[in-house]
């Protein structure tokens, strides 16, 4: 499984999920979660399955936050889950596709690594995008958190252009942004930027 700049779609902002995904795949960006908190089950299916086809089109994964069933239904590549959504080990035993989920120390990243796909640690840097985010745990956490688990591990949390690289440095497999992109005046060149920085560290 590659990962790499790892976008993950919000409608907080002034653009659709749909406009932001078709911005990203348009750039290369080929690993995209479908994150929202305001919408219907039913406004989310409806939204999921026109970034199922859209991620079908341009063969990149689709992960879809919180939601098993709605993964299920549109046939998403995978869920990604936190420590508030449903146990990692229960789902892994429903749904066979990948399995992500949020850590926030060694602990965490520890206690979830055999059931699960990659790991997402963070946030590294503080952010405003997600309501009640924890205190960052810094480079010096995730580092920490990279060198106690064997699975992939992603990075989330403040992470722009400015400080990607230094992200890169930790040895994770992915880098996880909303707002560098999502918030950006031109999400496409911005996504192009952060791109063609993750693909100095993390291409084959
Ligand atoms: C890649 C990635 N990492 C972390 C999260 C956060 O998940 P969670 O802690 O469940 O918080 P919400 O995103 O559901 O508010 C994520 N979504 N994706
Ligand atoms: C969903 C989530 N989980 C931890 S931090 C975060 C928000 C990341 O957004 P941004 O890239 O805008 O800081
Ligand atoms: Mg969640």
């Amino acid at each position: 499984m590659k990962i790499g700049l790892y976008f993950i779609t919000s409608s907080e902002f002034s653009r659709t999920h749909e406009e932001l995904a078709e911005a990203v795949l348009r750039v290369g960006v080929r690993f995209i979660q479908f994150r929202e908190k305001n919408m219907s089950a039913r406004q989310m299916f409806s939204v999921a399955k026109n970034l199922r086809k859209l991620t079908w089109e341009y063969s990149a994964t689709l992960i879809v936050n919180d939601r098993v069933d709605l993964a299920l239904a549109v046939e998403a590549d995978g869920v990604h889950l936190g420590q508030d959504d449903l146990p990692f080990e229960v789902v892994k035993d429903i749904f066979d596709g990948i399995v992500g989920v949020s850590t926030h120390s060694v602990d965490e990243a520890k206690k979830a690594e055999r059931y699960i796909d990659y790991i997402s640690a963070g946030p590294v840097f503080r952010t405003t995008t997600k309501k009640n985010a924890k205190e960052p745990i810094g480079l010096e956490g995730l580092r920490r958190i990279v060198s106690s688990v064997k699975k992939p591990v992603v990075a989330i949390g403040g992470i722009n252009k400015f400080n990607i690289e230094d992200v890169l440095k930790t040895g994770v497999k992915g880098v996880a942004v909303i707002s560098a992109i999502a918030n950006s005046q031109n999400p496409e060149k911005s996504a192009k930027e952060l791109l063609e920085i993750v693909k100095r560290y993390l291409d084959d």
